[in-house]
């Protein structure tokens, strides 16, 4: 099990992840990706899913054509923890990777 962030360590976890926020009325991180088309949104999906797969931390995503929104939390501690982080770094690797930051 990993620990729950504390405000503060959120707060400093995001400053390093462009692009990422905090949500409202809920112990989660979410970020919108926009993409030149459908087919770059669902490349970035494919390649984050298997990451995701490979960690057992998965995330809540939507697309709606080239926007793919994104919103991290650890369920098991309902809250953030190191593993959303990792993963909210990896998928802006994989973004920056499709020339989108
Ligand atoms: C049993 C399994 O490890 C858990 O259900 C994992 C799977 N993927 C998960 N993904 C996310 N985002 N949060 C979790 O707490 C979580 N738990």
């Amino acid at each position: 099990m990993v620990e729950r962030l504390s405000a503060e360590a959120r707060k400093a976890a995001l400053w390093e992840l462009a692009g990422w926020s905090e949500t409202s009325g809920r112990e989660a991180i979410a970020k919108t990706f926009v993409f030149k088309d459908f087919n770059e949104a669902f490349g970035f999906m494919a390649r984050a899913a298997l990451v995701a797969e490979k960690s057992d931390h998965h995330p809540e995503w939507k697309n709606v054509y080239k926007t793919v929104e994104v919103v991290l939390s650890t369920h098991d501690v309902g809250g953030v923890t190191k593993r959303d982080i990792d993963l909210a770094k990896a998928m802006n690797a994989i973004a920056r990777q499709l020339g989108v930051s």
